[in-house]
């Protein structure tokens, strides 16, 4: 650092350049504002580099080679087993080899400024940015807009902190696939990455406190467990790990032990237990914001930071804890980046009014996932143990999917199930959820009807084409329809 201090005014400020600050930046600045752009690390975040794109990549080969081995007549030509080298070969390729070249030419191309470095809050529209050329302070006219994402946690294992292990990160990058791979957390990011590595011929051990997806109904996480064992996953399911060792030192095999006395063996452990918003070292106490380290930053439905009143701190993405999903973040980021620019405009008042383009108003009521395990997941909404935990009034309606005359063309002995919970008073459906084989692309439809408050008397015209999976909606309505008639 060479210790230059140099001062600029910009209209908005964004730190933070993943999924997020990468489309905050953008929408303000086709609002006609001025955007710097901070960023530390890859211009793209988690998700190119280490989360959304790479894990997905690794899951693919598997799926491709499973769905052949479930249509009689193509399953013997695909006997052997992945070529792992390829195969990892192919997920580099998605990162660009972690070079982030790519999205540099893309920011400049769209406009936007970016600087490379950390950056800190120091006091009211003012950022200090620390990087390699030294400091510098960018002086925000409108807006500063925190878009930091998140970080790993780590759960409270005696051991683990001085074992290494293995993040989500170091998992999507690995070099090699290893012999034995023992995870700990059944959430999303363990249950793909188990079977992504259990596919490419890992001996892995999956540990879930409770159950598999704990956060979905209880059918996916049955039906999602059964998958992975049938990959070959070990699944210890309501088991508690209590101690991590690596006894023959640093290199040697790791030791997870659950409390029920089992002892996994592998030669990595990767933790999936979560994360928690990055606030640390943000200068957020210099703008009075007095939080817990990991608490989520409370923003309104524009984003605004509650707990800045004068309403020039912004937030968005994984950092607000509101759904940390890259599509969600992104959403709220061009909710956040319009918003920025009609109130710099004088073009804003009373908003963020529901469901306009300036606020992220799906996240409290249809925030879509897909879980890219073998059999998928796709969920929006509520689930029916949660719509009751708010009180609701909810009936729901559940189909084979096996019974679609589309999925018995997808696979021989296709077993999946669908759901939807519906509110009883409206006639409108809340949540939906389907785990199967190739699911992920009925989730939009779902999600539409979701947003759109699709009364069910009208869904029941949108006729799905035959034979397709999408001919579970015909099973779903129609059922309801006999049932409530
Ligand atoms: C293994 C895994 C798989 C996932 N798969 C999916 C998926 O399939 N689909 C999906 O929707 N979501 C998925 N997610 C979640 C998704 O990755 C996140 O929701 C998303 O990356 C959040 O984007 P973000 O922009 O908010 O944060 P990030 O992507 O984390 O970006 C934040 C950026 O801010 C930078 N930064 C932080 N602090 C500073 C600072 N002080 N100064 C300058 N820069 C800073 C960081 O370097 C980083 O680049 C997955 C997550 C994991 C862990
Ligand atoms: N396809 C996708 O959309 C996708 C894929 C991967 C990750 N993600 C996102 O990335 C984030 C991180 O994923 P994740 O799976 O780590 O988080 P998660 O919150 O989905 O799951 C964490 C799991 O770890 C368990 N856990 C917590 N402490 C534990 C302990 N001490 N012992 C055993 N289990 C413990 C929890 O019960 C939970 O099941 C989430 O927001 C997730 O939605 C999304």
């Amino acid at each position: 650092m060479t210790g230059t201090l140099t001062e600029r005014v910009v209209d908005v400020v964004v730190i933070g350049g993943g999924a997020t600050g990468e489309n905050v930046a953008d929408f303000a600045h086709r609002r006609g504002l001025e955007v710097t752009l901070v960023e530390r690390a890859l211009l793209g975040g988690e998700c190119s580099y280490y989360a959304c794109m790479p894990s997905k990549a690794l899951l693919r080969p598997g799926r491709v080679l499973a769905a052949a081995r479930d249509v009689r007549g193509a399953a013997p030509a695909v006997g052997g087993m992945p070529d792992v080298a390829a195969v990892l070969a192919r997920r580099t390729s998605f990162t660009h080899h972690w070079d982030d070249g790519a999205q540099v030419r893309w920011a400049d191309g769209a406009g936007l400024d970016l600087v490379r470095g950390t950056a800190r809050l120091d006091g009211e529209r003012r950022v200090v940015v620390s990087g390699d050329d030294g400091e510098q302070v960018l002086h925000a006219r409108h807006a500063v807009v925190l878009a930091t994402g998140s970080v790993p946690t780590t759960p409270p294992v005696e051991g683990l902190p001085a074992t290494r292990h293995w993040t989500t990160r170091d998992a999507t990058s690995a070099p090699a696939v290893p012999r034995r791979l023992v995870v700990l957390g059944a959430g999303v990011a363990g249950a793909e990455l188990s079977q992504a590595f259990a596919r490419l011929g890992a001996a892995v051990s999956l540990v879930a406190r409770s159950r598999v997806l704990a956060g979905f109904a209880p059918e996916v996480g049955e039906r999602v467990a059964r998958g992975l064992a049938g990959a070959g996953v070990d699944v210890h399911a309501g088991s508690s790990a209590v101690r991590a060792e690596r006894p023959e030192g640093p290199d040697g095999p790791v030791v997870l032990h659950l409390e029920n006395g089992t002892a996994l063996v592998g030669d990595e452990l990767l933790v999936a237990t979560g994360r928690r918003p990055r606030t640390r070292g943000l200068g957020l106490e210099t703008v009075g914001i007095d939080q817990s380290d990991g608490d989520p930053l409370m923003v309104d439905d524009s984003g605004r930071v509650t707990a800045v009143p004068a309403g020039w701190l912004y937030a968005a993405g994984d950092v607000t804890g509101r759904a940390p999903l890259t599509h969600q973040g992104k959403y709220a980021a061009r909710a956040v980046g319009e918003v920025i620019g009609a109130r710099a405009a004088g073009r804003a008042a009373g908003e963020p009014a529901p469901w306009s383009a300036h606020a992220a108003t799906a996240d409290h009521v249809a925030v879509p996932q897909v879980v890219f395990t073998d059999p998928e997941v796709a969920h929006v909404g509520l689930t029916a143990a949660a719509a009751r935990e708010q009180g609701r009034p909810v009936r729901t309606v559940t189909a084979d999917l096996a019974d679609v005359a589309g999925a018995s063309i997808l696979a021989d002995d296709y077993a999946g199930w669908a759901q939807l919970v519906v509110d009883d008073a409206r006639d409108v459906i809340l949540g939906a959820t389907f785990v199967g084989p190739d699911v992920a692309e009925l989730l939009h439809a779902a999600t539409i009807a979701v947003v759109g408050e699709v009364p069910l008397e009208r869904l029941w015209h949108a006729v799905p084409a035959y034979p397709t999976l999408s001919e579970v909606w015909l099973r779903l309505l129609d059922d309801d329809r006999e049932r409530t008639a």
